[in-house]
């Protein structure tokens, strides 16, 4: 299947540039729509830490762009990879009309210009990549670090070899550097793209979800050359269920990453599954899923040493930096009193000359 889902990649790969903004509020808005739509026939929908916050559309624009999609939903078939790009041209096709006032009502769709709408078609169809039983890979909601934070994460559906290219986890570079609309992703251009090397960009698209593990990450990142897509490679055997995790390299958390490796948690699972995606494989049996409930055990069983080591180390560095904190006090304040003693001094030494004449200093003389 994955040689259908590499060609879509590299059909949407070649895309034309799209601007950060349009590219961050697109990603937004189909993320929202497609798996957290403010929704109360969906009470498990969840709000993950995703995105720009860029949005400056209704809930019912979400909603109407959620309904499009479900209305097309079957017409994306990753085996067929000719139909699928015109199925997401038949949901723009379809927002396009319904920007139209019907009866009185735009059903909220008139806020998308066309750019977005260019954009969304994008985004509609690289997630649907994701959405697709048939895809190896799944967005779901992923518990992570220290804090538990919850955030979109990328999970296998099935087992993965290592060195295998995850076309559906594909990600896009905007054309332009306005990264600052969204920290949560930015990466560098690589030689052998279509933009300056080196220089800093958003990702968007799926890709974007995927996590970061210091040392027992499964993924990295590839790019497709000559274009600004990347897609995810894995380096390891991945089995089902398993987090699609990559490094993102020493400067991103700095010193204080809070990814499993780091510091001890429950580990990372999956605790939404976002979109109902219709039958799947079941991977509670066989080989895949005792290789996996082996690697949990095992995850658990590190995680309760490095929990201790950690609260430990947590222990010891803040008694640390209490003596610290107090010692910088005592040499301020000592500083403070050499301060005062001094410009008393220097008082004391120019008051016999300011006694003695006419305030000058010529009277000395
Ligand atoms: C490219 S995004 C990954 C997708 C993200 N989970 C989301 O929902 O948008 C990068 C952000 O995810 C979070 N993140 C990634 N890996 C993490 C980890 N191991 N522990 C805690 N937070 C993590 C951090 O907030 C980071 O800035």
């Amino acid at each position: 299947m994955s040689s259908q889902a590499e060609l879509v990649a590299k059909a949407l790969s070649s895309a034309p540039l799209m601007t950060s903004t349009d590219a961050i509020s697109a990603d937004d808005l189909v993320v929202l729509a497609l798996f957290a739509p403010a929704s109360p026939s969906r009470p498990e929908a969840h709000i993950p830490q995703i995105v720009g916050t860029s949005v400056g559309v209704s809930g019912l624009t979400l909603l109407t762009i959620r309904d499009t999609f479900e209305e097309h939903k079957d017409l994306f078939e990753l085996s067929r990879a000719s139909t699928y790009l015109a199925a997401a041209k038949k949901v723009r096709s379809a927002l396009v009309r319904r920007r139209q006032v019907d009866g009185g009502s735009d059903r909220g769709c008139r806020a998308l210009s066309i750019a977005m709408l260019d954009c969304v078609e994008w985004f509609v169809a690289a997630y649907a990549m994701v959405i697709s039983p048939r895809s190896v890979v799944r967005l779901g909601v992923s518990k992570m670090g220290a804090y538990s934070q919850k955030g979109f994460g990328i999970f296998a559906r099935m087992d993965i070899r290592g060195g295998v290219d995850i076309w559906e986890a594909l990600g896009i570079m905007p054309g332009d550097n306005e990264s600052r609309h969204s920290s949560l992703s930015a990466i560098r251009v690589a030689d052998g793209q279509n933009q300056e090397a080196g220089s800093e960009r958003v990702l968007v698209g799926p890709l974007r979800m995927v996590n970061h593990l210091c040392r027992s990450f499964n993924a990295e990142y590839v790019y497709i050359p000559r274009t600004s897509a990347f897609i995810a490679r894995t380096t390891r055997d991945v089995v089902a269920g398993e987090e699609i995790t990559v490094n993102y390299g020493e400067e991103w958390f700095g010193s204080s990453c809070p990814c499993v490796d780091c510091a001890p948690t429950d580990g990372m699972e999956a605790v939404v599954q976002s979109i109902p995606e219709g039958p799947q494989e079941p991977t509670n049996h066989g080989p895949a899923a005792a290789a996996m409930e082996e690697r949990r055990t095992r995850l658990a069983a590190r995680n309760q040493d490095r929990a201790t080591a950690f609260l430990d180390n947590r222990a010891r560095n803040s008694e640390k930096a209490k003596r610290e904190k107090a010692e910088k006090n005592k040499s301020k304040q000592r500083e403070s009193r050499w301060r005062k003693q001094e410009a008393k001094r220097r008082q004391e030494m120019a008051a016999p000359a300011d006694a003695s004449g006419s305030g000058t200093g010529q009277g000395a003389l």
